[in-house]
């Protein structure tokens, strides 16, 4: 009977489980005895310890049958940040939470933990070790943080422990390590399309890129130390590698550890920015024509050439948080995990 019911308190559902920080943090679940569901619109790999769902978020009669006899859920689904479509981020984000939460309920699921972001409150100028209390942003960079926004808000919201089921939210900044499909690759192709001759400003603009094993351990964390009266209950946590670091020394490093050239000469943040501007105005004439998709934009010049980095005091403080994986060992293991991005001649 006992071990039946240690069983039940360790079976659990991951939400996005066939993305990258999914399985992850699938990977480590397994590693610590959890039994797991994983529900995605893909099936992103196999695991012989994992039962895979297929269906959308947004369809609550999808999530239920992977929900079933589950307590704990992580909702880390989300349609990529670059696709830039506004409508399948509300849709996906902010209407398909609101049916995750409202599904949760239904199924008896007492905890649900979800992936945010640090950007909810960046607004595209510096932020220098910011803390949770800063506001959300009142103009988001881009679409995608706007329904993070609107989707971490309804998630704190739904904390409600009368009725056991607890919520919280961890917002990571510059997720990064083996598998990611986005940093490393995007670099590797503007390095290879001699893209990444500049840097942005004076370089010394520090900025918090976060180890994907890093991230997954605060999940982890978060999840094992949400409790009823426990101060996680509603509210949102950093989740950061603690070393802020020069964006261009991070860019530098990872090329540099690839084969590539670091970026040298120096472009000013206002004249890279208005030139960003300017291009996103050409690709906006040009779109009843042509679908172009610049790497050059407003919204990553100012990430690369702001200050963007945050205090993860309160998980030290309340989870016992502390990094798993150093910054250089970070680099080192990411780098090694691409072989086929090295250059060659
Ligand atoms: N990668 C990063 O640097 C950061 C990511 N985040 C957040 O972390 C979470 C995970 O991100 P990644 O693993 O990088 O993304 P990813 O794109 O690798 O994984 C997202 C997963 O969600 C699934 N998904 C998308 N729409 C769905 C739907 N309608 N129904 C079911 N599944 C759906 C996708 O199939 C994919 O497997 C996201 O919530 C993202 O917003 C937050 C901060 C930084
Ligand atoms: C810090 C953070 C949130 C990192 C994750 C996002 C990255 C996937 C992109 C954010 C800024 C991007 C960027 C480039 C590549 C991809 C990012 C690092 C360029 C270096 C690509 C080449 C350019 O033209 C400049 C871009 C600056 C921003």
């Amino acid at each position: 009977m006992a071990t039946r019911l240690r069983q039940a308190n360790k079976k659990c559902t991951v939400i996005g489980g066939s993305g990258f920080l999914g399985q992850h943090m699938v990977e480590r679940l397994v590693e610590k005895g959890y039994a797991i569901n994983v529900f995605d619109i893909r099936k992103g790999f196999d695991h012989d310890k994992v039962q895979f769902f297929l269906g959308d978020l947004c369809r609550k009669e999808d999530l239920l049958p992977a929900l079933q006899g589950v307590t704990l859920v992580f909702h880390c689904a989300s349609p990529t940040p670059s696709s830039n479509n506004r409508e399948l981020f509300y849709r996906v984000n902010y209407l398909g939470t609101k049916a995750v939460i409202e599904a949760c309920k239904e199924a008896g699921v007492q905890k649900l933990v979800l992936t945010s972001s640090a950007s909810v409150v960046f607004e595209g100028t510096d932020i220098k070790d910011g803390t949770e209390d800063l506001p959300y942003a009142k103009k988001p960079i881009d679409y995608y943080t706007e329904t993070k926004i609107l989707q971490e808000k309804e998630v704190l919201q739904a904390n409600d422990p009368e009725r056991n089921f607890l919520t919280v939210a961890i917002r990571p900044h510059g997720i990064f390590g083996p598998r990611d499909p986005q940093l490393v690759p995007i670099l590797v192709q503007a390095a290879k399309s001699g893209k990444m001759k500049f840097i942005i400003g004076d370089g010394k603009n520090l900025v918090d890129f976060t180890f994907v094993e890093n991230v997954v351990h605060g999940h982890i964390l978060a999840a094992e130390q949400l409790q009823i009266n426990s101060p996680l209950c509603g509210k949102a946590f950093h989740i950061t590698n603690d070393e802020p670091i020069p964006f261009w020394e991070f860019m530098s490093r990872v090329l540099t550890g690839l084969g590539y050239e670091a970026p040298k000469y120096h472009i000013p943040y206002w004249l890279a920015y208005y030139l960003a501007l300017l291009l996103s105005l050409v690709v906006w004439l040009l779109s009843p024509f042509v679908a172009i998709r610049p790497t050059f934009s407003p919204m990553r010049v100012a990430l690369a050439g702001t200050y963007h980095y945050y205090s993860c005091g309160q998980a030290k403080k309340h989870m016992g948080y502390k990094p798993l994986v150093s910054l250089d060992e970070a680099v080192d293991k990411t780098v090694k995990s691409y072989p086929h991005l090295q250059w060659s001649a």
